[in-house]
């Protein structure tokens, strides 16, 4: 016997990602990549001086030291049969510049941004923020990906997993 509740559920799994004349839409990945250059120091509010010197080394230096930081964005989604697009790039673009670019960029992330406050400015923890903020600009669940380079051999990679 069926319910209500089932029934809402079998209709949307028929109707995601199928175009109106009952085929499939195909899905894209999309791409925005930015630039920012801002500075930073690697320190911990929750370890004492030595071990802040121990683990993150020169990083720790207290003067700081800057990156050219390039931001890889990427959206994941089904293409619309009317526009020929996942989302429009330059919303994306406008999203980028106002919810990250603005913050980050020129800026001492650990001293500007109050989320760095406690926050260590990992490569990894800037990636997880660049997500939560653009996380809610971005409609139905398309964002897919941050990759945030930190140098050109360092790279933190952000799928929104949890674990
Ligand atoms: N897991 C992480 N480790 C480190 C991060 C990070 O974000 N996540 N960041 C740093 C520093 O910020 C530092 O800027 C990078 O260190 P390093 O790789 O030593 O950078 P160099 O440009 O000096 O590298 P070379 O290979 O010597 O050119 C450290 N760790
Ligand atoms: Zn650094």
């Amino acid at each position: 016997m069926l319910f209500n509740r089932d029934l809402i559920i079998i209709v949307l799994r028929v109707n995601k990602g199928e175009m109106s004349d009952g085929k499939r839409s195909p899905v894209v990945y999309i791409q925005r990549t930015e630039t920012f250059s801002a500075c930073h120091r690697l320190h911990s509010s929750a370890l004492d001086a030595d071990e802040n010197r121990r683990i993150f080394g020169k990083c720790n230096n207290p003067n700081g030291h800057g990156h050219n930081y390039r931001l890889e964005v990427t959206l994941r989604g089904p293409v619309d049969a009317s526009t020929g697009m996942v989302m429009n790039l330059v919303d994306l673009k406008n999203h980028m510049e106002g919810a990250v670019l603005s913050v980050l960029d020129h800026k001492n992330i650990d001293k500007d941004v109050p989320y760095f406050k406690d926050t260590v400015s990992t490569a990894e923890n800037i990636a997880i923020f660049i997500w939560d903020r653009l996380e809610e600009l971005i409609p139905d669940g398309l964002l897919y990906e941050v990759k945030l380079h930190e140098t050109d051999k360092n790279v933190a990679i952000y799928r929104g997993e949890k674990e």
